[in-house]
């Protein structure tokens, strides 16, 4: 075997081949660092929660898409101070392309909408659950991967598009048997911020900074909050100015700090208007110290959180009107949310709301001796090809494993292929859950 690289013509440099006594190199089972497996009983949650995911997504009419895991790293270069770019899972490519895997999916989103420019007519309702990564130092011990569902509308300037998408949330929450009283969305808009910052003559290329910064607001002490703002060049007068009207719980009191002209107010107004058209209102409150941790957003803001208080958020979103033009792209309106997969489990195991989901399968078929085998195959192709679904045992096993397998595949039906019977055409039948048997032609078994 060659032990090296050498000798190998291109440009490619192919990794050695493994050297005889690495053949047999015995392997880390685990998954890599921050990643899972899904084995059985994994997978079928897994399905259950994302079925539930794309079934709301098609109630309200949105088309699925996805996009690569792998993106340029370029798409996510932005250069707010986010979480999402330090923990970019970037490297170089065998091409020495600069490339990440994707943390989130709306840039990627942003970039398919460029890319069919007119071939598209808006609005485009589009939906996606999509593995993200991020690269963290494993001191913290998070995973380095999750799904996220994301549902988004392209060119709606309005808030009803806002409104349409908390409750596709709320459809998905009732679903599965989440209430108002376990969880509720925190409201407010950007448009806040933006005005606030005008007023106190902070710069737009500030704008998307601050947000990140005040987005940290409950996670490290407010005297750090205060200095990072500093750094942006708001005053300190501004940024106690600032806080204060964070803290403000109710759009009346909002109103009277920023008056009622600005599109801010305009906004969130119509937004609990809706919700009570849409039927959700009381899922929903305003909540000024909402601004999200990611810098496009523009306008209303939104994230869902468990009313205890013992989790992190289960879910965000908003408007984000400048990212399409941000890659080049037309001034085209958007909005959507993103919906992690961890999170949510967390919250079903507090309300005991995990679903029981065992493996089932209607037939297990069993050949009574090993010259039997092929009829065996044959009476499970009939049963198939009549959309049941089959546990054929493939070799030759005592009746007793058979038993024993059944129980653990949780077969409805045993069907046995013995000789006599099958010399008759005939296959016998027994009901696992009551113990009755009968003979059946094969030609009449449904
Ligand atoms: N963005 C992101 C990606 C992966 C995980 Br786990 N958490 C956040």
């Amino acid at each position: 075997a060659n032990g090296g690289g050498g000798g190998r013509s291109g440009s490619i440099v192919a990794p050695p081949l493994l050297t005889q006594d690495e053949d047999f190199q015995k392997i880390d089972v685990n998954p890599p660092k921050g990643t899972r497996d899904f084995p059985p009983e994994d997978m079928r949650l897994r399905n259950w929660l994302f079925n539930h995911f794309k079934e709301v997504s098609r109630l309200f009419g949105y088309e699925e898409v996805d996009f690569p895991v792998l993106e340029t790293e370029a798409l996510f270069l932005r250069k707010a101070g986010e979480e999402i770019r330090d923990q970019l899972y970037c490297f170089e490519d065998r091409g020495n392309r600069r490339v990440a895997l994707r943390p989130e999916l709306t840039p990627s989103l942003a970039r398919l909408v460029i890319q069919k420019g007119k071939s598209v007519s808006l609005p485009l309702k589009w939906f996606a659950v999509g593995q993200c990564w991020r690269y963290e130092r494993m001191t913290r011990g998070r995973r380095r991967e999750h799904y996220q569902w994301n549902m988004d509308i392209i060119g709606v300037p309005q808030v009803t598009a806002e409104a349409e998408l908390i409750s596709s949330i709320v459809t998905f929450f009732k679903r599965i048997g989440i209430t108002a009283s376990d969880v509720g969305f925190k409201v407010s808009s950007r448009k806040v911020l933006q005005e606030l910052l005008t007023k106190y003559g902070v710069t737009e290329d500030m704008f998307g900074r601050v947000c990140i910064i005040i987005d940290k607001i409950e996670k490290i002490p407010i005297d750090e909050i205060k200095k990072e703002l500093g750094f942006t060049g708001i005053s300190e007068d501004a940024i106690e100015q600032l806080l204060q009207v964070l803290s403000v719980k109710s759009l009346d009191d909002l109103e009277d700090i920023l008056g009622g002209a600005g599109e801010a107010i305009a906004d969130l107004k119509q937004l609990f208007s809706l919700a009570e058209k849409f039927g959700y209102s009381e899922w929903i409150q305003f909540d000024a110290s909402v601004v999200r941790g990611l810098a496009y957003y523009t306008g209303i803001v939104f994230e869902g959180f468990d009313r205890k208080g013992k989790l992190r958020a289960i879910c965000g979103g908003g408007r984000y009107d400048r990212l399409l033009s941000t890659y080049g792209g037309d001034d085209i309106p958007a909005c959507g949310f993103g919906f992690g997969d961890a999170v949510i489990v967390e919250l079903l195991k507090e309300k005991d709301l995990l679903p029981e989901l065992g493996q089932e399968v209607e037939n297990i078929v069993c050949a009574l001796d090993k010259d039997l085998q092929g009829a065996a195959a044959t009476v499970a192709t009939a049963l198939r090809d009549k959309g049941q679904t089959v546990d054929l045992v493939l070799e030759s096993k005592p009746l007793k494993w058979v038993f024993k397998r059944a129980a653990r595949v949780n077969a409805r039906r045993l069907v046995l292929v013995g000789k006599t019977e099958w010399e008759d055409g005939s296959v016998s039948v027994k009901v696992l859950s009551s113990g009755e048997q009968f003979q059946v032609k094969l030609s009449d078994l449904e």
